[in-house]
């Protein structure tokens, strides 16, 4: 995305917001609360509409619309947004429905995905029975049944143990590494030096640093202002 400004009434939620997540790359975006992270969720994903830059998929300038499967994007949200009295293939299955490739093909994909995150003996269980990481994982196997080019994940390590932690970034990096670019937004500062390629610190709307994670880490401004805090609680 390029030289991205939202304003909402007289607020600037993104102040000319750069921002390039590569083939296969993992970057984090991060900062304190109300700093525009989830803003920035919602241009790309064509929910808000910046008052001037924009937002390229696969090169190409992002379509007008905020069907997601359209625009490559797929995104995990920090609620879930699981239909609970389904079962976790019933939802997995709900980004493909109304395609015409659902049937056979669709049935395939949602297979294919449930046991890539190891979810197969679950597919036919409710999700309002499943633990809290499983129905996270629930929910990325629904972002990613798409085959998205671009995933947002909404801190995908919320409400997690450290095992689970260590597992996410596990499948975080073999999703990337599979070609799908990645971008989140997390709290969780172990997670996000376990798993990405680069963070980008956002505070007020703006860029306030941007490297590999050991760089972020030693900017003594952001340490100041964010991870510092972080690593204190
Ligand atoms: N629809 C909206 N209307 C008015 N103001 C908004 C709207 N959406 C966001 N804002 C404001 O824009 C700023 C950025 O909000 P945003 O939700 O993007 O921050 P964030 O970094 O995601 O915060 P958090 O970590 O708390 O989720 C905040 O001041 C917020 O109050």
């Amino acid at each position: 995305m390029d030289a991205l400004t939202v304003e909402f009434g007289g607020l600037t939620a993104l102040d000319d917001v750069g921002l390039t997540v590569g083939d296969g790359e993992v970057v984090a975006l991060i900062g304190p609360n109300g700093a525009g992270k989830t803003t920035v969720f919602n241009v790309v994903c064509g929910l808000v509409r910046p008052r001037s830059g924009s937002v390229r998929i696969d090169g190409r300038p992002a379509p007008a619309t905020s069907r997601l499967a359209d625009r490559g994007v797929s995104r995990t949200l920090q609620g879930l947004g699981l239909f609970g009295g389904m079962t976790a293939a019933e939802n997995v299955l709900v980004p493909l429905t109304g395609r015409p490739r659902r049937s056979a093909d669709g049935e395939r994909a949602v297979v294919a995905v449930l046991q890539r995150l190891d979810l197969l003996d679950l597919a036919d269980t409710a999700v309002d029975a499943l633990p809290y990481p499983e129905r996270k994982r629930v929910a990325l196997a629904r972002a990613l049944v798409t085959d998205p080019r671009l995933l947002l994940l909404d801190e995908p390590a919320g409400g997690l143990g450290a095992d689970d932690i260590a597992a996410l970034a596990d499948v975080v990096r073999g999703i990337a590494a599979a070609g799908t670019s990645v971008l989140l937004v997390e709290h969780h500062v172990d997670f996000v030096m376990a798993v990405a390629d680069r963070v980008v610190v956002l505070d007020f709307g703006r860029v306030v640093a941007c490297g590999t994670p050991d760089e972020v880490r030693s900017d003594a401004a952001v340490e100041a202002a964010y991870l510092g805090l972080e690593a204190a609680r």
